[in-house]
């Protein structure tokens, strides 16, 4: 994600932040939970009540989505929902590129993923090069029997033939804005803004 606006979670619903850094809020606190429930109830039909499907996020936000999207699934149905994380650093297309990044944690759950169901779990979907990561990932972890791609914000652009299985919000950008989501599990608040833009 992009860190760049910070807002708190319940601000002005569609616009404004609720400090003075600039940005444009587009998911409050509340919506995110409204949205993280809707595709907890569209993973549960897309895959049978849930069958034989594990939930692995990309870290950094994608893990504490999909922690929040296995609660409101067993929530729902009663089940503990197996999920955990998959770090796609190692698999990026620009390590060559300079600059170093820490190595997120991979966590599978036991069972594994060989033959099993695997959504994977992110904040933004954009050029799709973290997801053609994963997928890389993934396969030298097992041979799922289907990978699905859930995101809370799809924001368009891609540079490669990946699409969402499940979007919290499909949101219209130019290339010159970010979208920064921010969870409380990381950043203390749940809110997505919107920056950047023509000026
Ligand atoms: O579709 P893409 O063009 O790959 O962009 C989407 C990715 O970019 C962000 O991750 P980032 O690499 O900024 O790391 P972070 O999750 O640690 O913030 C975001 O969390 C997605 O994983
Ligand atoms: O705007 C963007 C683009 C990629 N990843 C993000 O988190 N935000």
């Amino acid at each position: 994600m992009d860190s760049r606006a910070l807002s708190r979670p319940d601000g002005p619903p569609g616009g404004g932040t609720t400090d003075d850094r600039p940005g444009k809020q587009v998911l409050s606190g509340a919506d995110i939970a409204r949205v993280i429930d809707r595709i907890a109830h569209q993973i549960l039909e897309k895959t049978r009540g849930g069958a034989n499907t594990v939930l692995l996020g990309i870290p950094s936000r994608g893990v504490p989505l999909a922690r929040r999207l296995a609660e409101r699934i067993s929530a729902f149905e009663g089940f503990a929902m197996p999920h955990g994380s998959l770090d796609v650093t190692l698999y990026r297309d620009d390590l060559r590129r300079g600059g170093t990044r820490p190595l997120g944690p991979t966590d599978v759950p036991d069972g594994g993923v060989d033959d099993r169901r695997v959504v994977l779990v992110d904040d933004v979907l954009y050029s799709g090069r973290t997801v053609r990561a994963a997928l890389n990932a993934l396969y030298d972890l097992g041979r799922p029997s289907q990978v699905q791609l859930a995101v809370l914000v799809d924001r368009g652009h891609r540079e490669l033939p990946i699409r969402a299985d499940y979007v919290g919000k499909n949101l219209p950008t130019s290339t010159t804005e970010s979208v920064a989501v921010h969870l409380s599990e990381v950043d203390g608040v749940d809110a997505v803004i919107l920056t950047g833009g023509a000026s």
